[in-house]
């Protein structure tokens, strides 16, 4: 080195101050997916995390963070505001599963999420999910319950519903969506799955591997809280009594997803609504991920409960620092 040449000397670790991580500095963080849905999980028992949205955002950044669909926060329910509702319903809920979409909002529900929660709640040590038992989870949409099945987990999700009122059922739709690849705007049906949702068939002729998804649809009216939008067309498959349909959905708070659990569960509810009466009560939903189950069972309190099972893998564990 010649005397007019400096070194440049980096320290080991980088000073806290460059650490882009605040609050999250030094916190462990698992990685996992359910059908290609991916999400980064923290487990914060006592909600001592200030989690906000610019935060998660770089976290769930594919170049910047750790990168995921959606950050899962890991939260004794007690330890929340929310947790007095959940624990009134449900007393053994004792985890809550707070989900925040890649942009960094808040949503009240992910269906695929709560299966990979669950199995992140079990391989941390958290609980116990004995075969033929169930778990009892808390969310911002009410508590689901949650049992193994031999390729991974189900839960019970709740009722869904017409998000425009009953109305809907003799109109049949309720919005209009466009989208690139669409011919025509298309007439779709609002559906509340605990979050909110719209659904569009696509018409003969109209492809679902061409629809350009890299920009949200439109849909008329704007739904005040915004809205995901699931595509739709049958799929091929044994006629076995078991209805089939291939789903793309553009989430709210996120983009174009490989999969989407509470998607899949409208979807197949406004499909089987359209089909009317003799329209099955299962469904194999595939979706560029992977496929999901949804299956319609009667309730106690004589309402429907939807029914949704599919995988849950969790990938890598790592330390935000
Ligand atoms: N991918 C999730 C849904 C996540 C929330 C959604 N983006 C919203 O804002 O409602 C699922 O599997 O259900």
């Amino acid at each position: 080195m010649t005397s007019t040449q400096t070194r440049t000397t980096r320290p080991a670790h980088a000073p806290e101050a460059l650490s882009p991580w605040g609050e999250l500095r030094g916190r462990p963080f698992a990685k996992g997916h359910g059908t290609g849905n991916d999400f980064v999980l923290i487990t914060d028992p006592h909600a001592e995390l200030a989690l906000d949205a610019e935060l998660v955002a770089l976290v769930c950044d594919r170049h910047r963070g750790i990168g995921g669909d959606g950050l899962i926060r890991a939260v004794r329910s007690e330890s929340l505001p929310e947790g007095p509702a959940v624990l009134e319903t449900a007393p053994d809920a004792e985890w809550f599963m707070d989900y925040r979409n890649n942009d960094g909002s808040v949503a009240e529900m992910c269906g695929n999420g709560v299966r990979v929660f669950v199995h992140h709640l079990i391989s941390e040590g958290l609980v116990d999910v004995p075969e033929g038992e169930v778990l009892r989870i808390g969310t911002r949409a009410g508590v689901k319950t949650v049992g193994r099945t031999p390729s991974g987990y189900a839960v019970d999700m709740g009722p869904w519903s017409f998000l425009d009122g009953e109305a809907a059922r003799t109109r049949g739709s309720d919005a209009v969506v466009t989208a690139r690849g669409l011919k025509v705007p298309r007439p779709a049906l609002s559906i509340g799955m605990g979050n909110p949702h719209t659904v569009v068939a696509l018409a003969e002729g109209e492809k679902l591997d061409q629809l350009d998804l890299h920009t949200a649809p439109g849909v008329r009216p704007v739904p005040e809280d915004g809205t995901n939008v699931e595509f739709v067309v049958p799929a091929d498959g044994d006629d076995d009594g078991v209805g089939r349909i291939r789903m793309r959905v553009h989430e709210r708070g996120v983009g174009e997803t490989q999969s989407c659990g509470t998607g899949a569960c409208a979807a197949a509810a406004a499909t089987r609504f359209w089909g009317g009466v003799t329209a099955p009560d299962q469904w194999l939903v595939q979706v560029p991920g992977g496929v999901v189950s949804v299956t319609f069972v009667p309730a106690p309190d004589g309402s429907e409960h939807v029914v949704l099972a599919g995988p849950a893998v969790l990938v890598a564990h790592g330390t935000l620092d």
